[in-house]
């Protein structure tokens, strides 16, 4: 790659660039190596039956298409049904699937599939707001663009459930 792009791979400042690269690689791609499940440690909390969200988690991704970061934050809601996570988990999830080659809507559909699976709410919403390298720095050239996606599942699906995440989450 370093002769590719036109520099000599063998003067001083380079030579241990590929190890730090596939060393960078341990945290940028470590969540392959973890599962979602093994995150997701849910407890029966009966009395809790209103809307749970941790918002604005920092997140930094990698982008399949191009091999850029993108990155941003991801907002997070779920409506227990009997059972809660710890709320350190749903950071820990959004790290499972970010440290991963993504694109942002398979992103925010891994996590609101994967709380739909394991911890098994009434409904999930996830909001993803990023921006791109390889729209601001090359490209299209266009560094203030974000990119928002989302993710509905089950009882977010109605206008008032959506309304009411999407109100705390604009809230400060
Ligand atoms: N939907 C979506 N598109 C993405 C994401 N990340 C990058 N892309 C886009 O992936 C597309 C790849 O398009 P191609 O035409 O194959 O590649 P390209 O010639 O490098 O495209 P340009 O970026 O327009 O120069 C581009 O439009 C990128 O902006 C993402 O997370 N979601
Ligand atoms: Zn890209």
């Amino acid at each position: 790659m370093l002769a590719y792009i036109g520099d000599n791979p063998n003067r001083e400042g380079l030579q241990e660039t590929p190890h730090r690269i596939v060393k960078s690689w341990e945290k940028i791609f470590g969540g392959y190596k973890q599962k979602p499940e093994s995150v997701l440690k849910t407890f029966v909390e009966g009395s809790c039956d209103e809307m749970v969200i941790l918002k604005d988690i920092e997140f930094y991704s990698t982008c399949e298409h191009h091999f850029q970061p993108f990155f941003g934050t991801i907002s997070i809601g779920y409506l227990p049904n009997k059972r809660v996570l710890g709320v350190s988990k749903l950071a820990r999830l959004v790290e499972v699937f970010s440290r991963r080659l993504q694109i942002q809507e398979k992103l925010s559909a891994d996590i609101a599939d994967s709380l739909m699976q394991h911890l098994n709410p009434l409904g999930v919403m996830v909001v993803c707001k990023a921006r791109h390298m390889c729209v601001c720095s090359r490209g299209v050239e266009k560094h203030n663009a974000v990119m928002i996606t989302s993710a509905i599942r089950g009882v977010f699906k109605k206008p008032e459930v959506r309304g009411e995440f999407l109100d705390f989450i604009q809230a400060n």
